[in-house]
């Protein structure tokens, strides 16, 4: 990598506007049942979902994904707290006050929730079915709907002929048939190859961007963070860890949870002979190893030439990758210095003054 290596300007964070969904103070327990303790699966949740946005909320099994996306249709009530949707508190609401919600809330599933004995058609316009929409504009819904997944031609078959994205794809027609305002995603692609993962990513955007609907989504994919959210929370034994704009979060990680979900999606592979000899305490006569982090702020800096000049230290470059996320490029670059003091937390010190995120991830002979 060239250490001038130069960014477009970075884009703003998108202002955190007019929430759509607002959960506050939210607490979840399933009660104790046959000898089992009771399950808090949600402890004291405070997160808002800006009009407009896309937001991701990350997790392990159990953390209680599914729970938080299920209050927001209230197919689960909080314990405690309110869920407002729209300027409504669903907690309070009986069913019919819900059924009125849920048109505004289309939802889709890891395993797409198809009937099997419509056609994809049918299935599209099952929704508008149950509100008792009449044949023709049943059919001037749904036809743009399909024309915009790419499966007009698609109308006639079922699901058993279909591709796992082509089924989400009509998962995704079908959720939108009642023009709502949010879109809850539940592992939406957790079940799809990462070709067609993307693929259906990019829908999900195009759905955001221009029809304006407000997408939650669940997953376990920080991969699926990166590709599209603006604004992520980590969520861990019931609580939010961490919350914030994308770029934020996924390059200056302050959790280790969010750290361990990012060890897939940023930064680099060492080589592996590298990797392979790295010792977490300094070897006497032998190098460290660093990892520089650049964002669009302040790759313009040429990092290593100042350094050699300024401090008089060689960097040997390891590796390099400059990837974006959330529309604004973040490079990273690994690099072997002498590993002796005092030099070494000098060059650490340089690069922060310089705006550089620096990281020993170890030592070699
Ligand atoms: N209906 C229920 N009754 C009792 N416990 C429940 C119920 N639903 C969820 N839980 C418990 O609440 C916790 C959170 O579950 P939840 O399904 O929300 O997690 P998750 O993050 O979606 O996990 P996964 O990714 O495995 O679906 C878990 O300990 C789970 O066992």
């Amino acid at each position: 990598m060239n250490a001038h290596v130069k960014f477009a300007p970075a884009q703003a964070e998108p202002a955190a506007g007019e929430a759509l969904i607002r959960f506050e103070g939210v607490s979840k327990r399933f009660a104790a049942r046959r000898g089992q303790a009771e399950v808090r699966a949600l402890d004291g949740i405070d997160l808002a979902v800006p009009k407009g946005a896309i937001v991701g909320v990350i997790g392990r099994s159990g953390a209680g994904k599914s729970t938080l996306i299920r209050l927001v249709n209230g197919l689960e009530r909080p314990s405690s707290g309110s869920v407002v949707v729209d300027g409504v508190d669903v907690a309070g609401l009986d069913e019919a006050g819900l059924r009125g919600v849920r048109r505004s809330i289309g939802m889709i599933f890891q395993h797409f929730n198809l009937l099997s004995s419509r056609t994809v058609f049918d299935n599209v316009a099952l929704p508008l079915e149950v509100a008792g929409v009449g044949k023709g504009a049943i059919r001037q819904a749904v036809e743009p709907l399909l024309e915009l997944v790419g499966l007009s031609d698609k109308r006639d078959r079922y699901p058993a002929e279909l591709s796992g994205g082509q089924k989400q794809r009509v998962g995704i027609a079908r959720a939108l048939a009642t023009e709502p305002k949010v879109l809850l995603c539940d592992e939406a692609t957790s079940a799809l190859d990462p070709e067609t993962t993307s693929s259906i990513l990019q829908l999900l955007k195009r759905v955001n961007a221009e029809l304006g609907i407000t997408i939650l989504l669940i997953t376990h994919e920080m991969q699926v963070i990166k590709e599209i959210c603006d604004r992520v929370a980590v969520l861990e034994g019931g609580r939010i860890v961490e919350e914030g704009g994308v770029f934020d979060v996924l390059t200056r990680p302050r959790h280790p949870t969010t750290a361990s979900f990012l060890a897939s999606v940023t930064g680099i592979e060492l080589p592996p002979d590298v990797a392979g000899a790295l010792q977490p305490a300094p070897v006497p006569g032998g190098q460290a190893v660093l990892r520089i982090t650049f964002t669009g702020e302040n790759a313009t800096t040429p990092v290593i030439s100042r350094l050699s000049t300024t401090l008089g230290i060689d960097f040997n470059i390891l590796a390099g990758r400059i990837e974006r996320i959330a529309g604004r490029p973040f490079g990273s670059l690994v690099v072997s210095l002498p590993g002796d003091e005092p030099g070494l937390s000098a060059a650490v010190a340089a690069l922060g003054k310089l705006g550089l995120g620096a990281e020993v991830l170890g030592h070699v002979a």
